[in-house]
């Protein structure tokens, strides 16, 4: 690739080819020699391209990283051999941006550092490092179920609708603003009407400037879709590498960018594999994520939303981006549905934080016995449904009143979707998560209708009302 002036660097040849043929987003050119490399940036008129594969004779696939429209047979195209760059730097913070570090809002182009190749290796196994450490959210049903690890991969799953925008958006107003370091908002294949809300948001709350916004959004070739993360984590690693900072990754939606490489994948021509998904899922996804680590030099924090398809969880695509996490948020359409937002199943979600060492043995044990407590109401429930509640002895009935406060108890009023419902968003300390779920287990003020749990912060408010 051509510096920014334009010009080649030191040791960099251009070679000229020319398209001869054209599929969708896939386009072959013809090189004579020399012919640039797999990850080699080409460009035919204004259009950016990817050498994805190399074929015979001199014709490397290109994968096309913007519309293929105006481009015809026989026209040039032309290689550096270099790969795609990103600028990186403090410049890039407060800025809203496209995969290749162009300005998407309107100012102009962010005075690089210096720019780096958006292909990296992951860190060396020797650099990297567990801290064992919980980033508090203030959201009572993530904190004690789901402990969010500092430095470490939580997903926020769920199907279509059931809230994982809102709780990532819920998330980035908690956090952000108490991170010390910088943060990175990364746009994959969504909506960009909510891309738009976001920056906005952002600009209100007054943290924009020490966040980067990369998008590539839904109506964005494949191929950006695909390579946007990694431009993302160059970005993300400079901050950590050279500046040893903590940074806060956060992706909307990871599932986005399995979906992309599956159209690449498709438009290169590869045999699909299960559930129709590329047969390279798995180390497509491992080159991304394990690129996203904590090394002695500073702290990668990411939190993905992974999109469900069919609520079915286990899809290929979602059992492999599981795989890769510390924490995992899982969000029910049945809560969803009865109002329970956030819709955080207590049984599916889990942390490899949640253990006594980590969060203490109290807190460990008011785990266990909410996860219990809902898990033999779940039992319950369907007893209830055909014989009434009545039927049930004293024991099992105590047990349907303390989950019954609990599930209420862990819904929460967020700052996010203030306009829309009404209620100003409430922040919990973890301690008093913790006092609030002992007391109902406890049985303390069951005097009060279960709907005095709903929706609010800690169980102070309810003795207020007492
Ligand atoms: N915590 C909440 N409190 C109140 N309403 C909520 C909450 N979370 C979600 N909702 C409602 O659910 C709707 C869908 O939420 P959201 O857009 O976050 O879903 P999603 O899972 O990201 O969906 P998609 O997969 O379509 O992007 C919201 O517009 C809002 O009406």
């Amino acid at each position: 690739m051509r510096g920014p002036d334009g010009k080649l660097r030191d040791g960099q040849q251009l070679a000229e080819g020319s398209i001869v043929a054209i599929r969708g987003g896939v386009v072959d050119v013809a090189f004579s020699a020399p012919v640039p490399r797999v990850h080699a940036l080409v460009r035919a008129g204004s259009v950016a391209m990817e050498v994805a594969a190399l074929l015979e004779n001199g014709v490397v696939r290109c994968i096309a990283l913007g519309s293929t429209r105006g481009l015809g047979l026989g026209m040039r195209a032309s290689s550096t051999g270099g790969g795609i760059e990103v600028p990186v730097g403090e410049t890039v913070l407060g800025r809203m941006l496209n995969m290749f570090g162009e300005p998407l809002d309107g100012l102009p182009p962010p005075a690089a550092i210096e720019r780096r190749l958006i292909h990296q290796p992951p860190p060396p196994l020797s650099e990297r490092v567990l801290r064992a450490e919980v980033l508090e959210t203030g959201i009572k049903a993530i904190d004690l179920l789901s402990p969010i690890e500092r430095g470490g991969k939580t997903g926020l799953f769920g199907g279509a609708g059931v809230g994982k925008t809102v709780l990532l958006s819920e998330l980035i107003h908690n956090t952000v603003e108490h991170h010390h370091g910088v943060s990175l908002f990364c746009g994959i294949g969504e909506r960009s009407r909510e891309a738009e809300e976001l920056w906005r948001e952002m600009g209100e709350a007054g943290v924009r400037e020490q966040m980067v916004m990369l998008f590539g959004q839904m109506n964005e070739a494949p191929g950006v879709r695909f390579l946007i993360g990694n431009s993302a984590l160059t970005m993300a690693e400079f901050f950590r590498d050279d500046r040893g900072q903590d940074v806060l990754l956060l992706i909307d939606n990871i599932f986005r960018f399995v979906q992309a490489g599956s159209e690449v994948s498709g438009l290169l021509g590869r045999m699909p594999s299960r559930v129709g998904y590329q047969p390279t899922l798995a180390t497509e996804l491992a080159s991304l994520q394990e690129r996203i680590s904590s090394t002695r030099r500073g702290s990668i924090t990411s939190i993905q939303a992974v999109y469900v398809p069919a609520d079915d969880f286990t899809d290929p695509a979602a059992a492999h981006i599981f795989s890769h996490l510390s924490a995992s948020v899982v969000l029910s359409r049945k809560r969803a549905s009865e109002g329970l937002y956030p819709a955080v199943d207590p049984l599916a979600s889990s942390s490899v934080m949640l253990t006594p060492a980590v969060v203490g043995q109290r807190h460990y044990d008011i785990a266990r016995a909410v996860r219990r407590t809902l898990a033999e109401y779940e039992e319950l429930r369907d007893i209830i449904a055909m014989l009434g509640i009545e039927e049930l002895s004293a024991h099992d009935r105590a047990t349907v009143a303390r989950a019954r406060r609990l599930e209420r108890f862990l819904t929460q009023p967020f700052y996010t979707v203030t306009a829309s419902v009404g209620t100003e968003g409430k922040l919990v300390p973890i301690a008093e998560t913790l006092d609030g779920c002992e007391e109902i287990l406890a049985q303390t003020h069951f005097d009060l209708p279960e709907s005095a749990y709903y929706m609010i912060g800690g169980l102070s408010e309810l003795e207020a009302v007492a």
